[in-house]
């Protein structure tokens, strides 16, 4: 039996990053870049004003004066200088005119309300150093910088960067397409309402899906297959011609007498190992299969994980070794999960043989037993690795080693954290809300999607500027629908 780390070691030297693609603006967020980007002009173009108020000349000081233009953000007062007993009007964001050298917030001001005069006027309360409330050009970005650099992250912020620049169309590592396929005779579909005899629901399918799909990879629902060495290699020749860089398979890697995928896949590729020391997940196999394509020269790599088919093995090979791959395969440096130390809040027995990855909700306490603050790792209660509940709102798995001794309450353990620590300040428990259960007769992938769509609102998204209205200037809420992850949206345009 291999250790955990020397597995994952494996994976990740046999895993190659798959190769950059060229995606627009919303459909790289997620993924890695596979490019430098630079800024081809300066942010701000020219110098802008940081206040709604007066562009003045500092050397002038308090006093009343003339305003002689108003230099509006994307309507600017072109041409006119401000000459030394003048003003401009100015708005944030609007260019700065000529000749002024400091901007006097309207708070500093005062204006008559009746005055109807043609030429208006404004008395200046305070005295302004020359700088004050101006960006310069290329404050915010000079022209030429790099903004963003091959490797990094694409998330929000980096789309409005990439928008600001005006890159619409950019270089990425490409994510991973996902088949996955379970095996066993006693599974049918979710929809299935009434089981007979030795039956169970297939819920690794639609879970590894989901998994997948949070990772920003396609999926391909390869089904149920039978224990049945010819069909399940049927599915597998399919879908590596459906063109999947990973295949997951759960079940059928035991001892049992039907427990065909191993032996296949050690027929059709290289098995580096199939026992790892972790409870659970101890059957995990991983191999590698080599595709010849039509032309014979290039070889494509499809990597397989044969998963356990119980539910909590299942999912917890996947967090520790499939996503890690999917990471590596998708431009990640460090395809590693964060690991960080958390108090037990109860006594916790660890297993004798096998080191334990103890499913647990990690929190944040201001006092995490040692008077100091820290993460505190509630158990999810039974660890059997058929109880999916264990692993329910789990946030983390705790990293026990093989003593069989009893851990006592408030001992800190190496915890790997598998999904957003956000949601531990969730008061309501989901299962205790009523919610229907997916229409009868569709796919797991199918259920995934209509469980998406339930989630699905509508969010409209306007940017009001007279400044990008009229072209003067980018519009830096970047892509306007690019952000809203999980949801519809409609771009309403500019208004000016
Ligand atoms: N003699 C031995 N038996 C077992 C050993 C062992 O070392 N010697 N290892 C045990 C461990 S540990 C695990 S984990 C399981 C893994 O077995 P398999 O990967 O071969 O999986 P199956 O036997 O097909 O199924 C195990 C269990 O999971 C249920 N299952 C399977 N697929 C699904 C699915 N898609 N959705 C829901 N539930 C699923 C299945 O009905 C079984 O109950 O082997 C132990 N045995
Ligand atoms: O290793 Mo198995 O995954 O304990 O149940």
């Amino acid at each position: 039996m291999i250790s955990v780390d020397s597995a994952l070691e494996i994976v990740l030297r046999v895993a190659q990053r798959l190769e950059p693609v060229t995606v627009s603006l919303h459909e790289a967020v997620g993924k890695i870049l596979a490019e430098d980007i630079k800024a081809v002009d300066a942010l701000p173009p020219y110098p802008a004003s940081v206040k709604d108020g007066f562009a003045v000349i500092a050397a002038d000081g308090p006093g009343e004066y003339p305003i002689i233009t108003e230099s509006r953000a994307g309507n600017d007062g072109v041409g006119v200088i401000v000459t030394p007993g003048t003003v401009a009007y100015v708005t944030t964001g609007g260019p700065v005119p000529e000749g002024a050298d400091a901007v006097v917030p309207v708070e500093d001001t005062e204006q008559r309300k009746d005055d109807s005069s043609e030429q208006k006027r404004v008395r200046i309360l305070v005295q302004a150093s020359p700088g004050i409330d101006i960006r310069p050009v290329g404050f915010d970005i000079e022209k030429g910088a790099l903004v963003l650099k091959s490797g990094e992250l694409i998330g929000s912020s980096e789309i409005g960067l990439l928008a600001t620049v005006g890159v619409t169309m950019l270089k990425v590592y490409r994510t991973p397409t996902i088949g996955v396929l379970s095996t066993g005779d006693e599974l049918v579909e979710p929809t299935n309402k009434n089981l007979g005899r030795g039956q169970i629901r297939d819920s690794n399918r639609a879970m590894l899906l989901a998994a997948a799909v949070q990772q920003k990879c396609k999926i391909i629902d390869l089904g149920i297959a039978r224990d049945d060495e010819r069909v399940i290699e049927k599915i597998m020749d399919d879908a590596f011609l459906a063109g999947v860089d990973i295949i997951l398979t759960s079940g059928g890697v035991s001892m049992g007498d039907h427990d065909f995928v191993k032996p296949l896949l050690e027929k059709k590729g290289n098995v580096y190992f199939s026992k790892v020391c972790m409870k659970p997940g101890k059957p995990l196999t991983f191999a590698e299969i080599s595709l010849k394509a039509d032309d014979l020269v290039k070889v494509r790599k499809v990597l397989a994980f044969g998963l356990p088919g119980n539910p909590v093995s299942c999912l917890v090979c996947f967090h520790i070794f499939v996503l890690p791959a999917i990471r590596h395969l998708s431009g990640w440096a460090n395809p590693h999960l964060l690991r960080v130390h958390a108090r037990t809040e109860g006594p916790i027995k660890p297993d004798p043989m096998r080191p334990e990855f103890h499913r647990a909700i990690v929190k944040w306490r201001p006092n995490d037993g040692s008077g100091t603050p820290g993460f505190v790792a509630e158990s999810t209660g039974k660890q059997m690795s058929s109880r999916l509940l264990s692993m329910k709102s789990a946030n983390a798995l705790l990293e026990l080693p093989a003593t069989g001794s009893m851990i006592p309450a408030g001992t800190s353990v190496s915890t790997v954290i598998i999904s957003d620590l956000i949601g531990t300040c969730m008061n309501k428990d989901p299962l205790l809300e009523d919610k229907a259960f997916p229409i009868q007769g569709s796919t797991p992938a199918e259920i995934l999607a209509g469980e998406l769509q339930a989630d699905v609102f509508k969010v409209a998204i306007l940017t009001v500027s007279d400044t990008v209205a009229s072209g003067a200037g980018p519009d830096r809420s970047g892509q306007r629908a690019v952000y809203v992850v999980n949801s519809s949206s409609e771009k309403l345009g500019e208004q000016r």
